[in-house]
């Protein structure tokens, strides 16, 4: 989500006076336990989704995403710790299940069924049904409403999916890897409807994927689960801000403290050009090197992708498969 639709939604969110006392947590997990008869699938896990924000879910095969988002979306009972949506728990708790949608990563449809009927049932579920916004999507999405939904491809099913949550008007979407099998145009014109609601409505969303480079341009939190644990948590922006790669090089080295003072993550030398990964802003960076007059000093933006491999490997652990699966 870009920074404008963070402004907007703030925006939004203290032109209203009941919404001062509305808790800016929308999901809150605490100490999540749970087992497959003896197998634990989650363990202890702790996760939080502000209201109006977008949390990005990585995790390889097998990490505990679906179980994790099937617990939040009330499918699955907790076996340990608690759960609550909006201050609530949400295990059989149907009003607020009418309030929040989960798209899960095995789509259902009922046998024969067109979109039209699907969406008839989910007008009698979800109370905040928006027909006019239902009919208007479909032009977008290039369907006809009297298509049978198991005629159409995969990926069409999948937008048929997403097509049907945003029509339920939800306050919370709970989105197990909805873009897999979407082709490139039509995963950025979903993200870019997913986004409107949040910037509009403060809808808040918590999105799965194998890949981080899917989520990059669209959340405003990471995390990473790994064996039914959130390894790593992290706000897009600040991570972006506080990181930084360095090409730097000398007519004359300077001593090894200057190296030495910065919080490294990684010091490698290319011939006489020092390659660097650091913490710290970039006036701090620049005010370490500067006094000792570099010949080169070029600061190059970090991928997300190569911000977690750095970051994970101050924790020990190899995540290429997370990162790049
Ligand atoms: N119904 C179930 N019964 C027994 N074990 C299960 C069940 N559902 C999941 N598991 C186990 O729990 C672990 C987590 O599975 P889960 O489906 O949550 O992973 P995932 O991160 O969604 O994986 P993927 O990316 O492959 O979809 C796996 O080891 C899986 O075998």
């Amino acid at each position: 989500m870009t920074e404008q639709h963070i402004k907007t939604a703030t925006a939004v969110s203290t032109t209203h006076q009941e919404e001062e006392t509305t808790p800016p947590v929308m999901i809150q997990v605490a100490a999540l336990d749970k087992y497959f008869d003896n197998y634990q699938a989650l363990k202890s896990l702790d996760l939080q989704v502000k209201r109006g924000s977008v949390y990005g879910l990585l995790g390889s095969n097998g990490a505990g995403k679906t179980t994790l988002l099937k617990t939040l979306a009330g499918i699955y009972r907790e076996d340990g710790g608690k759960v609550t949506v909006d201050g609530a728990p949400i295990f059989d708790n149907i009003s607020l299940k009418q309030r929040m949608i989960f798209v899960p990563d095995a789509l259902y449809f009922f046998p024969g069924a067109s979109i039209d009927d699907m969406a008839r049932y989910y007008r009698e579920l979800y109370p905040h049904w928006n027909q006019q916004r239902y009919e208007a999507l479909a032009p977008f999405f290039h369907m006809e409403t009297h298509q049978k939904v198991h005629q159409l491809s995969k990926g069409m099913q999948r937008q048929v999916a997403c097509w049907l949550a945003l029509s339920t008007m939800p306050e919370v979407m709970i989105l197990d890897e909805p873009l897999d099998g979407l082709d490139t145009v039509m995963r950025q014109k979903v993200k870019n409807l997913l986004v409107q609601d949040v910037a509009d409505r403060q809808m808040t969303i918590l999105i799965s994927s194998h890949n981080l480079r899917e989520l990059e341009d669209f959340c405003d939190h990471v995390g990473i689960l790994h064996e039914g644990t959130i390894l790593l948590e992290k706000e897009v922006d600040e991570l972006k801000q506080d990181i930084h790669k360095i090409q730097v090089a000398f007519r004359n080295p300077p001593p090894a403290q200057v190296f030495e003072n910065l919080n490294l993550l990684h010091h490698e030398n290319r011939g006489s050009v020092n390659l660097i990964i650091a913490r710290g802003s970039r006036q701090t960076l620049l005010e370490a090197f500067q006094p000792h007059h570099p010949v080169i000093l070029d600061m190059l933006p970090l991928t997300l992708e190569e911000i977690f491999i750095y970051e994970m490997g101050d924790h020990g652990y190899a995540v290429d498969n997370i990162i790049f699966a």
